[in-house]
């Protein structure tokens, strides 16, 4: 199984201009891009059929969430309420899914309604070591602000002394990167099931002012109806102009992000038109053996005429240079019609979005899973005992940061 070379970049502090961020990522300038950020206002008055279908599906993936009262008022979004208080003792551990920067993801069965759920466990020391609490507060936030049928659902949190803990539905599949890598490469019609998905989560997500700011095949997991659920929320942001922090995953940042401007929510769709040349040709598309970090970004600055291009549709590489455009202004998803652009592009003429957003369409690829718990599409990592741990009482220096994870005892 091929890893992905580059790793994720967790540089918690702002690219400020006075910051010393003292990445190859930083270190690296190139000119700067300019913003351009459409004003809802000028959204709203464009009235062309592009428009309608994009409002169309956005009030479709509206019109999905249940009405829930604000939990939080320090960010203006509409913030589920947890829906229900967890405890480790409410699950049996069964096996590890995934690990990650911080913590393990965990195959976990409830003792009480024998269902099974993956529970996210993040040790509260490395994060505020590692700079990362708005990004994990964030990730709470975000998760239980959403709801959207190709996005994970959070059902909980809660804390002990060392350990913050996430408790999600548990998505069987794997991972659509582990299907991409065993596959070499997807045919067009299925890159394009997977893309069309994608687009509906980032639209929703964008409608909610969040930029999901990691997307990349290890973060979209297969249902076990062979659609996909977007995981991993810890880059998301509540945004409604402009970021700066570098973050995300080196194939997929975008110029600006490398070039220390400031950056919008076309990143996310920047990050979509890499997925759809990783899909269609196996690999990243800046990707060379061992490329060095600054020498990727370098060929992510000059942008797509630094791609070597494989035989892609015509449709598709024509979609996937809109995406790829290197000014933001000009970057399909973030122009005067918005998501109506992607929508209406002929690479999804056959796309029917009604019946996509509702899974009426059947996936391109089924996970065979043999029933309830099985997780054998994932990956198998050496259980190494930490889980032994849990729960156990330690000093506990950091729980005052993390005041939406409950404190529920054993
Ligand atoms: N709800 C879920 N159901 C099944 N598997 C999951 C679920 N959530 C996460 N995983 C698995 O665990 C892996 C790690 O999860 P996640 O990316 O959220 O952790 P992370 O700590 O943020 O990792 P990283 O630091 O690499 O971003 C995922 O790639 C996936 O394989």
């Amino acid at each position: 199984m091929i890893k992905r070379m580059a790793s994720k970049l967790h540089l918690g502090q702002p690219k400020h201009p006075d910051s010393s961020a003292s990445s190859a990522a930083s270190s690296y300038t190139s000119s700067a891009t300019s913003v351009s950020i459409l004003s809802h206002e000028h959204r709203a008055s464009i009235s062309t059929q592009r428009t309608s279908l994009h409002e169309w599906v956005k009030d479709q993936a509206e019109a999905l969430q249940q009405e829930r009262p604000p939990q939080s008022d320090a960010v203006p979004l509409e913030v589920r309420r947890s829906k229900g208080s967890y405890r480790l003792t409410d699950f049996i551990i069964q096996r590890t899914l995934g690990t990650g920067s911080f913590g393990r993801v965990h195959l976990v069965r409830s003792k009480h309604n024998l269902r099974f759920y993956a529970v996210k466990v993040l040790n509260k020391e490395k994060i505020v070591r590692m700079k990362q609490e708005s990004h994990t507060r964030n990730e709470q936030m975000m998760l239980q602000a959403v709801q959207h049928p190709f996005i994970i659902n959070l059902w909980g949190t809660f804390q002990d002394t060392a350990n913050l803990y996430m408790v999600m539905d548990f998505v069987p599949g794997g991972e659509l990167f582990t299907l991409l890598r065993r596959s070499n490469r997807f045919p067009d019609p299925v890159a394009k099931f997977y893309a069309a998905e994608v687009a509906l989560a980032l639209n929703y997500l964008h409608s909610k002012d969040i930029i999901y700011r990691d997307l990349k095949p290890e973060n979209i997991l297969l249902n076990f109806d062979g659609h996909i659920k977007i995981a991993d929320f810890g880059f998301a942001k509540y945004c409604s102009t402009t970021a700066w922090t570098l973050c995300g995953t080196p194939d997929y940042l975008a110029p600006e992000i490398i070039g220390n401007a400031r950056y919008n929510k076309s990143v996310d769709w920047y990050a979509l038109g890499v997925l759809i040349f990783e899909m269609l040709s196996g690999l990243p598309p800046f990707h060379e053996p061992d490329i060095s970090p600054v020498v990727l970004y370098e060929k992510i600055a000059q942008g797509p005429g630094a791609i070597k291009w494989p035989a892609f549709h015509p449709n598709a590489t024509d979609l996937i240079l809109k995406f790829m455009e290197r000014d933001p202004s000009k970057r399909f998803g973030n122009m005067q019609h918005g998501a109506g652009d992607v929508f209406a592009h002929p690479w999804f003429r056959e796309v029917d979005w009604k019946k996509l957003l509702n899974r009426e369409i059947t996936a391109p690829y089924l996970p065979r899973i043999a029933g309830d718990g099985d997780a054998s599409a994932f990956e198998r990592y050496p259980e190494d005992n930490a889980a032994a741990q849990y729960g156990a009482s330690t000093p506990d220096p950091f729980g005052a940061r993390f005041p939406d994870f409950e404190y529920t005892s054993t």
